[in-house]
């Protein structure tokens, strides 16, 4: 039988992955503002927003998980990336 000790470690070390897909998925900020500098794109692409949110729900759905908390998570994600996007283009927190 698994002891709680071996489930949390396991947890923990899930925990340390997503901390570094968060790090590495907010570290795109800059890649992706490049772009929209070029292109002449606003920093919260509301589309994009949508397709990014509705595949999260789809992946949630497919594998039985509670879509609304998994939506909570992506629009935290989406705002991270936005507030970053903002702070490296000099205009801090805006909307
Ligand atoms: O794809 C982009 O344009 C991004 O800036 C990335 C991202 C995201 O976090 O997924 C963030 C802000 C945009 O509103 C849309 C999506």
């Amino acid at each position: 039988m698994t002891t709680i000790q071996e489930v949390r470690a396991e947890i923990e070390e899930i925990d340390r992955e997503m901390i570094e897909l968060i790090h590495r998925r907010v570290g795109l900020a800059e890649k992706v503002l490049e772009s929209k500098q070029k292109e002449g794109m606003q920093i919260n692409d509301t589309g994009q927003n949508h397709v990014v949110l509705d595949r999260a729900v789809d992946s949630a759905t497919e594998r039985n998980l509670d879509t609304s908390s998994v939506k909570e998570i992506f629009e935290i994600l989406i705002r991270m990336n936005i507030e970053r996007q903002h702070e490296l283009s000099g205009e801090g927190n805006l909307p």
